[in-house]
């Protein structure tokens, strides 16, 4: 049983400032029922501190059986903290939002008491106390001096040597004050060292020995009777039933408890665990909506690609290549007949040739083209047709390019001017205002084809153009040139859109670059705003973490708390992230009319995001309360 013996014990908290304990001598044998007196300020809590190991000494020594504790590793200082103290405060200091027992099994839990027997001796304790059946009710709902005997009861179930209380019934009425002063003459006469500060005479006047601190050193040490008969201080001898040790091992937490005791800690705040579940589940929505909807989105994105703009090909060649063998003759109802061909015209460039609208008026060279409306069709041109006339371009009759037909100050069509081109007059019955696939078209002028000719004419080029059905153009690309000259079918230049398998790889990545980026965003903007609000909390909670500290808990167990608190909130708000996030993509894809593209590895990645997102915004609070230290976190 611990003999406590401190010896010049000195401790400042501010070094310009004079010392609080300016060197106080005390041997409190086991068995001791002593009280702590002196006017306000003078350093009893902090005596009562460096006592039961919440604060160490900056000089001195103290030594617990013969064991210096100054010279103690902090972890060892925490597991003799836990194997010799209980602690009551006069803010009772308890659990408040979760039901007793949980608060009178704190102790055990961080000395690792499997559950059942914690709670056992719980009842037991709580039953000494007389709260027997209040164990499930919520601490906060307890009177002031019901909450006391709790914390009583938790120093009870711990079962240590020395208890150590400040104030105990410093917030109680005079009844309130009683019952807990017989509960504390209760745990001295079963034994325990019992060591208290109190302003109260009629406390102080059930101890046996008073300790006096009068400007920070001990001035008095005074024997009083106790309730039983009076036990002399320095007696080592004193008898005293024997107190057993506590049950269990010191600071050491199963796995299990600290994730029941995570969970039971969330499930106390409903309302800031739900904000903080929330700020989880937007943003894994956010990821899982973003990530759904960009399988969707591609696969939309890469058809549309396909059936709009991935139809074109082009074969072209210059007048008098073509073998001698190749037919010249219906090229364009030959590349019709290819499969996968939906249409086809051929267009025919001369080098270039001089237009004028009047004799007066200079001649401007331009090139010429040679074809039919159908190929200009297929070309992709618009035409405006002179006003009445039916869309064919006769003998004598020409096109002419929107820019040309500023240039030769032609305003309009209707009129029928007559240019001449290459000396020959012809009347102008459109002009053709845009041509997506043969830009040159604007600044043209279109004459009607004249037979097989030109083909070999080596100052033409010749342009044949097909639209194909969606996703044939590579297809046809590859049999477009045969099918003009199957002899020398080198000589035919071929563009057809890029493969559209590399096209739908880029545009695939594109969409997925962004939608990483957004998603990449969300889940920074939930860490955030998690990490801000587990800070907060940690801040709002640091009498709790003060009391687990205590209690027996190393900054490890605090930190893990706060982790798996964090986690546990992480997977729920990604398991409800995953649901609003597939409802969204439900939403858009209805909305847009798309087929909704669900992968099943969003749901994994949903929750292991939660559980990343709520590791990552607890990270910060995690490491902040794990810096909390017991005497400054439970002094008020
Ligand atoms: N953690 C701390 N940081 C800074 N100053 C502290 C700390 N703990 C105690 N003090 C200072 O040490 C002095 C003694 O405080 P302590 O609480 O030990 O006195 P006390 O005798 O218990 O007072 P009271 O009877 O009013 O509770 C006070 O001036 C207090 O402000």
């Amino acid at each position: 049983m611990p003999t406590l013996i401190l010896k010049r014990i000195r401790r400042s908290f501010v070094p310009t400032e004079e010392p609080v304990l300016k060197g106080v001598d005390l041997t409190l044998p086991q068995g001791s029922f002593v009280v702590i007196e002196g006017p306000s300020g003078e350093g009893k809590s902090t005596l009562l501190n460096v006592i039961g190991l919440l604060d160490s000494p900056d000089s001195g020594s103290y030594s617990i059986d013969d064991r210096e504790v100054t010279e103690l590793a902090a972890t060892e200082l925490t597991a003799l903290r836990s194997d010799t103290f209980g602690f009551i405060f006069q803010s009772f200091h308890l659990l408040d939002r979760r039901p007793v027992t949980d608060s009178v099994e704190l102790g055990l839990l961080y000395r690792g008491v499997p559950s059942r027997e914690r709670r056992r001796l719980a009842v037991v304790a709580l039953d000494k106390v007389g709260l027997r059946d209040r164990g499930g009710q919520r601490s906060s709902t307890l009177s002031g001096g019901e909450r006391q005997r709790v914390a009583i009861a938790r120093a009870l179930a711990s079962d240590t040597p020395v208890v150590v209380a400040d104030e105990p019934t410093g917030n109680l009425d005079s009844a309130n004050s009683r019952r807990v002063v017989e509960c504390l003459a209760d745990l001295n006469r079963a034994g325990r060292t019992v060591i208290l500060v109190t302003h109260s005479p009629e406390v102080a006047a059930v101890t046996e020995a008073r300790v006096t601190l009068r400007n920070g050193t001990q001035v008095d040490e005074t024997r009083s009777r106790a309730p039983g008969a009076e036990i002399p201080l320095s007696n080592v001898d004193v008898v005293t039933p024997p107190v057993g040790a506590p049950p269990g091992r010191a600071s050491r937490l199963r796995f299990l408890d600290l994730l029941r005791d995570s969970v039971s800690s969330v499930r106390s705040r409903p309302g800031r665990s739900v904000a903080l579940i929330l700020a989880v589940a937007v943003g894994v929505a956010l990821a899982v909506s973003t990530l759904g909807l960009s399988e969707s989105a591609r696969s939309q994105v890469t058809d549309t690609f396909d059936a709009h703009a991935n139809r074109y090909v082009t074969a072209s060649w210059a007048g008098g290549t073509l073998s001698s063998a190749a037919p010249r003759n219906n090229i364009t109802s030959r590349l019709r007949g290819l499969a996968g061909v939906e249409s086809a015209g051929v267009l025919i460039e001369n080098g270039g040739t001089y237009v004028r609208a009047a004799p007066a008026r200079p001649s401007l060279q331009v090139p010429e083209f040679h074809g039919t409306p159908s190929a200009l069709a297929v070309a992709g041109t618009t035409i405006a047709w002179a006003t009445g006339h039916h869309g064919k371009l006769g003998a004598g009759q020409a096109l002419i390019g929107r820019s040309l037909a500023k240039q030769l100050a032609l305003s309009s069509v209707d009129t029928r001017p007559v240019v001449t081109i290459s000396g020959q007059d012809r009347t102008v019955v459109g002009i053709v205002s845009s041509s997506p696939r043969l830009a040159e078209l604007v600044g043209a002028v279109v004459v009607p084809i004249h037979g097989t000719r030109m083909f070999d004419e080596e100052s033409a080029q010749v342009h044949a153009l097909l639209v194909t059905t969606a996703g044939a153009a590579q297809q046809v690309a590859r049999q477009v040139a045969v099918a003009i000259d199957p002899y020398l079918p080198d000589g035919i230049h071929v563009d057809a859109p890029p493969d559209p398998s590399s096209l739908r790889a880029d545009i695939e990545s594109d969409v997925q670059i962004t939608l990483w980026a957004f998603t990449v965003l969300a889940l920074l903007g939930s860490v955030a705003g998690l990490a801000n609000s587990m800070v907060l909390s940690v801040i709002e909670r640091r009498h709790e973490f003060g009391l687990r500290r205590a209690v027996g808990a190393r900054p490890i167990h605090i930190s893990g708390l706060v982790m798996v608190e964090s986690g546990v909130m992480g997977v729920v708000g990604g398991v409800i992230g995953l649901g609003l996030g597939l409802a969204a993509v439900i939403g858009v894809t209805i909305a847009r009319q798309w087929i909704p593209v669900f992968d099943l590895r969003l749901a994994p990645v949903a929750i292991g995001g939660g559980i990343l997102v709520g590791a990552a915004g607890g990270l910060l609070a995690a490491a902040r309360a794990s810096r909390i230290l017991p005497h400054d976190a439970l002094r008020h």
